[in-house]
């Protein structure tokens, strides 16, 4: 656990660029910074490594001040991962990576086996080992940046703008990789970024600093979102917070409705007064929606439209379950299983009858976890036309 306790920073000039902040960074959870630029985000991000020092106030790691340790033997412990990623330009790859395990005197042979795996966790072919910094994508390089941070395996990791300098799409497979990352080394991140939807998406806890190192609010992401501390942070939030808040909403207590799923030998005619059906195959794996009013004949040689996006049931948001809503012809959102079965169609309606209001924060939905995952019933109707029929 990382403990700001009424941390203040005073430049010489008179700038606050941190005001009485207090909060705690719980171990194995990722803290985001988020807020305006010049609210004090990296200021306290440097903070617990001690490359800033406090005016007043105290940081704390599992209890101790930080300044009672060595800042060398400090940072040892701490990976750090900076916006441009910092890479030595005249250091291949595999030796950037190992910069830390060098500094702790570890055999070249063992650093760089060690380089090489961390290369493999991050989603970097190790053939790109000997290749220098300017030799890779900016999105590469961010990779080695995080392998970099991580090659001592320190318990703590600071991240300071890591993914800003991509490309929305880059950025966006950056963020799915931290993420799986983390689920597997749980450390104790603290994340600085000025978007909001990054620190949505990636905070177990965020954040909120206001011009003048003010900090406004922490919380879980879901819960900012349902119940923002104040004017400024619903503005930062954005005028999309209720869309937002959908995406903490959990399909598994959904009732899906069979009632337009048809296998492809059950014939039209079946389907009559139903504007679109969903038609599937022996192994309930979605073929296309169609129109039974134009059509004659078993449904699997009927003109099919593209089912395109679905939902997991269970797994999936609410958010991503009305996407595939809206992006329907038929406007039902298909729920499929783990294997890509169908499990059953809802409407929007349906979907937004979803409780959201007192979201769950992440403690509940963290013991949760350790059960079994919610899935949906399947409807109980067999499909009709199915084999048998
Ligand atoms: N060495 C310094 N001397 C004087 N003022 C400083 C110094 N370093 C930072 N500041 C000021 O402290 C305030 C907080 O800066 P900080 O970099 O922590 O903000 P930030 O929230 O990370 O901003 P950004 O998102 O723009 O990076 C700013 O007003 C900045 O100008």
């Amino acid at each position: 656990m990382i403990t700001f306790e009424g941390v203040t920073k005073r430049y010489p000039d008179g700038t606050v660029a941190l005001d009485d902040v207090s909060l705690e960074c719980p171990t194995g959870r990722i803290t985001v910074f988020v807020g305006t630029s010049g609210g004090g985000k990296t200021t306290a991000l440097r903070t617990i490594n001690r490359m800033v020092e406090p005016t007043a106030g105290r940081v704390l790691i599992d209890g101790g001040d930080v300044r009672e340790r060595r800042p060398a033997e400090l940072r040892r412990g701490i990976g750090y991962v900076i916006q441009h990623a910092g890479l030595f330009p005249h250091r291949t790859i595999e030796d950037n990576i190992a910069t830390v395990p060098y500094l702790l005197r570890w055999n070249k042979k063992k650093a760089r086996a060690a380089a090489h795996e961390l290369m493999e966790r991050v989603g970097l072919d190790p053939s790109m080992a000997r290749r220098y910094p300017f030799q890779l994508s900016g999105g590469q390089q961010q990779r080695v940046g995080v392998a970099r941070a991580l090659a001592a395996d320190p318990p703590i990791m600071l991240m300071d703008e890591p993914f800003s300098a991509v490309d929305p799409v880059v950025r966006a497979e950056l963020q799915d990789e931290f993420l799986r990352l983390q689920a597997e080394l749980h450390k104790t991140i603290v994340f600085v970024t000025h978007d909001i939807d990054e620190a949505i998406k990636l905070g177990d806890r965020v954040a909120v600093f206001q011009t003048g190192g003010r900090l406004v609010q922490v919380d879980a992401p879901e819960d900012l979102l349902a119940h923002p501390a104040d004017e400024f942070v619903a503005g930062f939030i954005g005028q999309n917070r209720g869309i937002r808040t959908l995406g903490f909403a959990e399909t598994g207590g959904l009732r899906l409705s069979d009632d337009a799923v048809f296998a492809g030998s059950a014939d039209a005619a079946d389907a009559a007064g139903l504007d679109w059906v969903l038609v599937v195959d022996a192994d309930r794996r979605p073929l296309g929606w169609a129109r039974p009013a134009d059509e004659t004949g078993p449904l699997a040689e009927a003109r099919l439209v593209p089912v395109g996006a679905t939902f997991r049931a269970g797994a999936d948001s609410v958010r991503v379950a009305l996407d595939a809503a809206v992006l329907s012809p038929a406007g039902l959102a298909v729920g499929v299983d783990e294997t890509g079965a169908v499990v059953g169609t809802a409407g929007g309606a349906d979907l937004l009858a979803v409780p959201t209001h007192g979201l769950a924060g992440r403690a509940a939905a963290d013991s949760a976890a350790a059960e079994p995952a919610d899935t949906p019933e399947r409807a109980d109707a067999p499909v009709k036309g199915g084999a048998g029929d």
